[in-house]
C-alpha cells in the first residue's frame, strides 16, 4: 500500500455537499457515478494524488444510508490503492484482518475494489483499490 487513493465521506445531500467542497477545495468535482451493487451514488474531487469520494445512499438498505442512520455525515472509510490487490488479500489475510469480500468487486472509477471490516482497523473502515486495467 503506497498511498491514499480515496477518503470516502457519507452525505445526505450529494448537491449541497458538492457545493460545500467545490468551496472549501476551490474547484469543482471531476464526475458523478452511481454504483448500484453498493447503492451508492458517488461524486469525486481530485486532490493531489488522492481523491474525495462523497457518497449518498440510493435505497435504505445502503451502507451509507445504515451507516447515516447509527453515526450521522462523516467519514465512512479510508481506501488505499495497491498494485496487486489479490497479492494484498492474501496478505492481510495472513496478519488476521477480517477481509468483507475476498474476490474483488468493481468500485467506482474503475477500480477494483475490497473491503476490511471496521473492527479489522480500529473502527475504520479500509477499502483496497486497484485500477481495473491493471488486471
Ligand atoms: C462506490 C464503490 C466503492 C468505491 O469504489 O469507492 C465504495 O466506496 S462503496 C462504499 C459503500 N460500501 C461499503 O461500505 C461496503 C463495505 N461495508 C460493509 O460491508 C458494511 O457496511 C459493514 C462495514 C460490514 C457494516 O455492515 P453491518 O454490520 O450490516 O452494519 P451495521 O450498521 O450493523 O454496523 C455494524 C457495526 O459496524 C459499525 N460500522 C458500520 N459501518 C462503519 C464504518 N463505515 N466505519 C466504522 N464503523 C462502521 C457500526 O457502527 C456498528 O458498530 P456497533 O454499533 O459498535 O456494533
Ligand atoms: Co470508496
Amino acid at each position: 500500500m503506497n498511498r491514499i487513493e480515496h477518503i470516502g465521506i457519507a452525505v445526505r445531500d450529494i448537491e449541497e455537499a458538492n457545493k460545500v467542497y467545490a468551496g472549501l477545495l476551490g474547484y469543482e468535482h471531476y464526475k458523478t457515478e452511481e454504483v448500484p451493487s453498493e447503492g451508492v451514488l458517488t461524486s469525486f474531487f481530485r486532490c493531489g494524488e488522492s481523491k474525495i469520494e462523497l457518497l449518498k445512499a440510493t435505497n435504505a438498505e445502503s451502507p451509507i444510508a445504515r451507516f447515516i442512520e447509527k453515526k450521522g455525515e462523516g467519514i465512512h472509510h479510508v481506501a488505499f490503492y495497491v498494485d496487486d490487490i489479490y497479492k494484498e488479500v492474501k496478505r492481510l489475510k495472513n496478519e488476521g484482518f477480517q477481509i468483507l469480500n475476498e474476490e474483488p468487486k468493481k468500485g467506482a472509477d474503475n477500480k477494483l475494489v475490497v473491503f476490511l471490516h471496521p473492527r479489522s482497523a480500529h473502527g475504520v473502515l479500509i477499502e483496497l483499490c486497484q485500477d481495473i486495467t491493471k488486471t
